[in-house]
């Protein structure tokens, strides 16, 4: 186990203290989500506690029902006591890049619809201002028309593409566009003008700060924030 690894888990042993009985938790995607479902699912099972978890993509699906917890779908779902995710960029207000995995929409969806939002990120995801490319959920139909639109906004889409170079659908049957801005000082605006793009289905800027945000560092340790 690497030592960014076992951050992760003295992460999820601390944030895991937040869960009650009786909660229904959102799972967000990636490597930071998967350590947390894991240890969700033996905390569950050791303090005898019923809980319920509401996926935000297959790839995490597959780790919570590897684990044994009992899943709710997203669509069933009106309210979610906390959602744990990671981020692929976090600046200094606390807004989000996120969607690296393919998963922003449903993640969005659970973090508009949950009371707590617990955020897990590497230290190396940390910046001033956010600067990642931004992945913007389109439709297929508006595979052109919404990259100009990006152009006109002062981005750079690049259509993302899987090994020998075939397009990533997302579980919404969607493409993704990664749009480079160079630093974005007004995340909100910026999200704003592009969930106006017609065949936008999401982009992967989030403005709602979140209640907890942990830190992981590469020596093994944490903070949060
Ligand atoms: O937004 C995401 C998936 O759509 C992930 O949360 C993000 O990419 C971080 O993943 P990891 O913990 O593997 O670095």
């Amino acid at each position: 186990m690497t030592a960014l690894e076992d951050a992760f888990r003295a992460i999820s042993a601390d944030a895991l203290n937040m869960v009650k009985d009786g909660q229904v938790i959102g799972l967000g995607s990636g490597r930071a989500a998967a350590v947390l479902v894991r240890e969700l699912a033996s905390r569950a099972r050791s303090e005898r506690m019923n809980i319920t978890g509401v996926p935000t993509s297959l790839q995490i699906r597959l780790v919570a029902e590897e684990c044994g917890i009992s899943l709710r779908d997203p669509g069933d779902t009106d309210k979610i006591d906390i959602v744990f995710d990671g981020a692929d960029q976090v600046d200094r207000q606390g807004n989000l890049i996120k969607g690296g995995g393919g998963a922003l929409l449903t993640e969005s969806i659970l973090i508009g619809m949950a009371d707590k939002v617990v955020i897990i990120a590497d230290e190396s995801k940390f910046a001033e201002h956010l600067d990642a490319p931004v992945p913007v959920e389109v439709h297929p139909a508006a595979r052109r028309s919404a990259a100009e639109s990006v152009m006109r906004l002062g981005g750079k889409p690049v259509l993302r593409l899987l090994d020998r170079g075939f397009p990533l659908f997302t579980e919404n049957r969607n493409l993704v566009l990664d749009c480079s801005f160079g630093t974005i000082t007004d995340p909100s605006t910026l999200r704003d003008k592009l969930t106006d793009i017609p065949g936008v289905a999401e982009a992967g800027i989030i403005t709602r700060r979140p209640d907890t945000t942990y830190r992981a560092k590469t020596d093994g340790g944490f903070d949060a924030i």
